[in-house]
């Protein structure tokens, strides 16, 4: 597995960083068998696992649950969790708790917190000095949705350019490891990379950033049917997964599945029980 001094090497030797996020015990064996070098349990957990149309309803319990099947498909992989929604905006003491049960009963490496406020600053610190790795997310950060007003790239002017960057600073400055920039101008998403000495992941940050990051479900065309502008599908599952069951409802339907080779025989006639009944 990468330490978080390797991913801080790959940084300063230019090798990218690759990143998926994965929900469950088969999506996680995939990404690491395949040779993923950092696996994201994100709260997106909500959206493309459970169907919800944002991600403010995951739970605590939710990342937990999901994080463990990951950590049980990918013992050897670098694991961030998301705190979900409001786990750590209502007070530092209830922040700093589930923080901890996140971190204890899922077996990862990191969690992550989107934003920088005060607060959020604060809790980066406290968790490091406490010996949880923290990853920091900027620029769109999907908690906020209600608050932007939607899905919106950000970071597209001088003043909230300079704040992302400053911001991007504060986060290092309190022990954030690595900082997740979603939906920003590609060009700054640079100059926020070279001004930081921890690893940039970019999901729509174009591709100065030391790694990227996307969704295992947008990758894989897998139950989404609206891609964001910043994903290149590299599979269609939907399609070869729809036309499967499509072929074992019309092979059961006509009874061309099961063949004897998916059945089990009995050798000899005598021993089946006597039908006396009848049908
Ligand atoms: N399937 C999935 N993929 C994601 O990347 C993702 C989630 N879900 N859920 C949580 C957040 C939400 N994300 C999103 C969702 C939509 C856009 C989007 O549609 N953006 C517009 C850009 C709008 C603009 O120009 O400002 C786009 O066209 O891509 C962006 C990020 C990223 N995350
Ligand atoms: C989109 C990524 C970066 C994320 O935070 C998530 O999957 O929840």
């Amino acid at each position: 597995m990468l330490s978080r001094l390797d991913l801080q090497k790959m940084k300063r030797e230019d090798e990218q960083i690759t990143m998926i996020t994965a929900y469950d015990y088969p999506s996680a064996k995939l990404a690491e068998e395949a040779g993923i070098d950092m696996i994201l349990v994100g709260d997106s957990l909500g959206m493309v696992m459970l169907g919800y149309d944002s991600t403010v309803k995951v739970t605590v319990q939710d990342m937990i649950h999901h994080a463990k099947a990951v950590k049980r498909g990918a013992k050897n992989t670098f694991i961030v969790v998301d705190m979900p929604f409001m786990s750590y905006h209502v007070s530092l003491e209830a922040s700093l708790l589930n923080a901890q049960q996140i971190f204890q009963e899922t077996d990862a490496q990191a969690v992550k917190v989107e934003g920088a406020s005060e607060e959020v600053l604060l809790l980066v610190q406290r968790l490091t000095d406490a010996g949880i790795p923290v990853v920091a997310h900027l620029g769109l950060t999907p908690q906020s949705v209600n608050v932007l007003g939607g899905y919106k790239v950000q970071g597209k002017d001088k003043n909230t350019g300079a704040k992302l960057l400053n911001d991007a600073k504060q986060l290092v400055a309190h022990g954030a490891i690595s900082l997740v920039l979603e939906c920003v101008p590609k060009e700054l998403a640079e100059i926020v990379t070279n001004s930081v000495s921890i690893p940039t992941i970019g999901i729509g940050a174009g591709v100065e950033c030391d790694g990227q990051v996307l969704v295992y479900h947008d990758i894989l065309k897998y139950g989404v049917d609206r891609l964001p502008k910043f994903v290149k599908p590299y599979a269609d599952f939907n399609k070869v997964g729809k036309q499967a069951i499509e072929s074992y409802i019309s092979n059961v339907k006509d009874r061309t599945f099961p063949l004897d080779e998916h059945s089990f025989k009995i050798k000899n006639k005598d021993l089946l029980p006597n039908n006396s009944e009848g049908r």
